[in-house]
């Protein structure tokens, strides 16, 4: 996958994001509505002295899950711990996690749909009952010792709300998705961030790389340190709109802000399967990815684009898409017409 996008593996990176993240409610640039909504569950539980129900937040990658869980305990002036849903393989490690919380601690479960089916049971009546049936043994011979949780608040994260179980999704009293930002939203991220990196960025080219930042916030900094980079070697260390164009070039980011592999995904839409429909798995073999990281990183920013559509038969073109491939959509093709809608089939998760 391309630099640009992919998942923190590299811990430079992941340093550059922690500076960079908001710490606190009144901080967060964006989704005004889950904003106010939060506000009101962390103010009224703060008043009572108790913990606030549980929390799920829904959305694609680097939408600000993570930071909003991490605000949540600052608000609280409670303490975190974070854990993921792959790293929980047997219920026993969870009950660990559980019963070592203090009261009023904020549980973070990122990718919580990736969890066990016995650890999700296990967290349930955690969950529900602030308690847990450690099982002892086994056979005929297992017994369930029971163990008190203090009370604590779950945040749940998930790029895939549609793969939660009907239980578990009953069982967090507030869920809020998080949508991709809007250009004025992400040039306010760009500006922020330069102002605590240190960059200078004219008016500009903060618009330019909020408008090539695929609605997403964590890819406005990441662009942002690569335009600062280009700015730094190759022009006079400011960050203006001809500086950033011509860095983002280098790095294979277009004027919509698809990268290598969305360009990718697109193109062999078109060109090897004529438009589609085609199958999630066969498109991702084509692009030598994941299907996962096609479902979940590059097809929710290209459906929202209106550039590919999501059908019962498979991945469509749009006429967009083939235009923005500077191909001539055949005739009668999907989305033609009208913009195409943002997810026809429901199909997203
Ligand atoms: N609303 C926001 N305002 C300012 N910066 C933000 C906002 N949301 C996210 N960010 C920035 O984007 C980066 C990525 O956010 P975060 O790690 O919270 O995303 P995420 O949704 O948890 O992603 P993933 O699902 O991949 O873990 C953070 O470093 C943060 O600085």
């Amino acid at each position: 996958m391309s630099e640009v996008v992919s998942a923190l593996a590299d811990p430079e990176e992941r340093d550059a994001e922690a500076s960079v993240r908001p710490k606190r409610l009144g901080e967060f640039i964006g989704q005004h509505r889950v904003r106010e909504q939060l506000d009101l569950l962390l103010r009224s539980a703060v008043r009572r002295g108790s913990a606030p129900d549980h929390i799920l937040l829904s959305g694609s990658p680097g939408l600000g899950k993570t930071t909003l869980a991490m605000i949540v305990a600052a608000e609280l002036g409670s303490g975190l711990r974070i854990t993921s849903g792959p790293a929980i393989e047997r219920s026993g490690d969870l009950a660990a996690v559980l019963t070592s919380l203090a009261e009023g601690d904020v549980l973070f479960i990122d990718e919580i749909h990736r969890i066990a089916k016995p650890a999700e049971e296990l967290l349930y009546s955690a969950m529900e009952d602030f308690r847990v049936d450690v099982v002892v043994g086994k056979g005929p011979g297992a017994t369930a010792i029971p163990l008190d949780v203090e009370p604590f608040t779950l945040v749940g994260a998930t790029t895939r709300a549609g793969l939660l179980t009907g239980p578990m999704r009953d069982r967090f009293g507030f869920v809020a998705h998080l949508d991709f930002y809007e250009p004025d939203e992400l040039e306010q991220v760009v500006t922020r961030s330069s102002r605590i990196l240190g960059v200078p960025v004219a008016e500009d080219g903060a618009v330019e790389i909020a408008g090539r930042s695929r609605g997403t916030p964590r890819i406005a900094n990441r662009l942002l340190r690569r335009v600062r980079d280009y700015a730094e070697v190759r022009a006079d260390g400011i960050v203006t709109r001809e500086v950033a164009r011509a860095a983002l070039r280098v790095y294979d980011v277009d004027e919509l802000g698809l990268d290598r592999l969305d360009r990718a995904v697109l193109t062999a839409l078109v060109s090897s399967f004529g438009g589609g429909p085609v199958g999630l798995s066969t498109l991702a073999v084509a692009v030598g990815e994941q299907p996962d990281t096609v479902e979940e990183v590059c097809e929710p920013f290209l459906v929202r684009a209106g550039l590919l559509a999501r059908t019962p038969r498979g991945r469509v073109a749009t006429a967009s898409g083939w235009r923005h491939l500077g191909k001539t959509p055949p005739n009668g093709i999907f989305g033609s017409g009208a913009p195409p809608a943002p997810d026809l089939f429901g199909l997203e998760s």
